[in-house]
């Protein structure tokens, strides 16, 4: 058995969803949620996603693993709380979608013997709170660990296999090589995905341009139907590497709007066919996508 007694703090989609798998699946024999949601904790009782509830004091006595599953806003402020009744060799990660903030405070916070692993499943859906919750959200999916030099190698160990019981692969990211990465795979479709909506919306056409929208609008936009308020959060805390992403992305409009105004064929084709070979290769392995429920 890896761990005896998990602790999710914020049982909603990804908490509930880790929840679902490790009670479900008997990986773990006791798990418990904290949610200041009481509706939203009674639901992850209810649904299996977790043994019991308890408060954050109460549910740390005996926990070698402390899941904080929260909106990243908070995330910190939830790890001050537990500090107190953490115990010696009680490993500590996360799922939020930003990591260098945290895993830097975390390790400049806890004490020797407390391990912090940031960590980040690239695995989602639009929904928020525990009733959108699967057990199989992780299946398949790339689930990132942010160890450091100070990481120990048995703690990282334990929560690799934790991470494969979930059918998941763990990969391991420098930190900030994680933020740069996912500004631009995650954060940058999500806030492209909102501009193109909000192109639409913004047009006196609005009614005429969604009735007549196909197959290519609703695949590039399915995303910004997701929480704005946690993608507000996203985006305001990785602001630089979304600032940098914004950038790329730029250089590459340009491109293509000056073959465009050119009406130069051969740059226009150049770009549309690098597209379209790169996104050729992409690998089909993603159980869920974003609404493919
Ligand atoms: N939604 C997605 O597709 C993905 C989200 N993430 C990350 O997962 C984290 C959670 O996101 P979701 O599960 O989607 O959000 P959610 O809104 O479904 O769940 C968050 C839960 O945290 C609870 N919560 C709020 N403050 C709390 C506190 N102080 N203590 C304990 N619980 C608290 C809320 O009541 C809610 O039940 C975020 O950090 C996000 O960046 C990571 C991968 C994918
Ligand atoms: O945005 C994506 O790429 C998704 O498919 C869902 C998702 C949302 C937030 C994350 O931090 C990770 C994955």
């Amino acid at each position: 058995m890896l761990f005896k007694k998990v602790v999710i703090a914020g049982v909603g989609l990804i908490g509930g969803s880790l929840g679902l798998a490790l009670c479900k699946r008997n990986i773990v024999p006791q798990v418990v949620g904290v949610d200041p949601d009481q509706d939203n904790l009674e639901l992850a009782v209810q649904l299996g996603a977790v043994h019991q509830g308890a408060t954050l004091a109460e549910a740390l006595t005996g926990a070698d693993l402390f899941i904080i599953a929260t909106p990243i806003g908070v995330s910190l402020g939830v790890l001050e709380m537990a500090l107190p009744y953490l115990q010696q060799g009680t490993i500590v990660t996360d799922v939020g979608s930003v990591k260098g903030r945290l895993v830097e405070r975390a390790e400049a916070m806890l004490p020797a013997g407390i391990h912090f692993i940031g960590g980040h499943p690239m695995a989602g859906l639009e929904v928020a709170g525990v009733s959108g919750a699967r057990e199989d959200l992780f299946e398949g999916a790339c689930y990132l660990l942010t160890p450091t030099e100070k990481t120990e190698p048995a703690a990282l160990i334990r929560l690799r296999g934790l991470i494969e019981c979930l059918g998941a692969t763990p990969m391991e990211l420098d930190y900030r090589e994680h933020d740069e990465a996912v500004a631009v795979i995650s954060h940058l479709p999500h806030l492209l995905s909102a501009a193109l909506v909000n192109t639409v919306s913004y047009d006196a056409k609005e009614q005429l341009l969604l009735t007549l929208a196909a197959g290519g609008f609703r695949d590039t936009t399915r995303i910004a139907a997701s929480n704005p308020l946690m993608w507000r959060d996203i985006l305001l805390t990785n602001r630089s590497m979304v600032l940098a992403a914004i950038n790329k992305f730029r250089v590459q409009l340009d491109k293509i709007e000056q073959s465009i105004e050119q009406f130069d064929p051969d740059i226009l084709v150049d770009a549309l066919t690098r597209a379209q070979n790169l996104r050729s290769t992409l690998p089909e392995n993603r159980k869920y996508r974003l609404r493919d429920k």
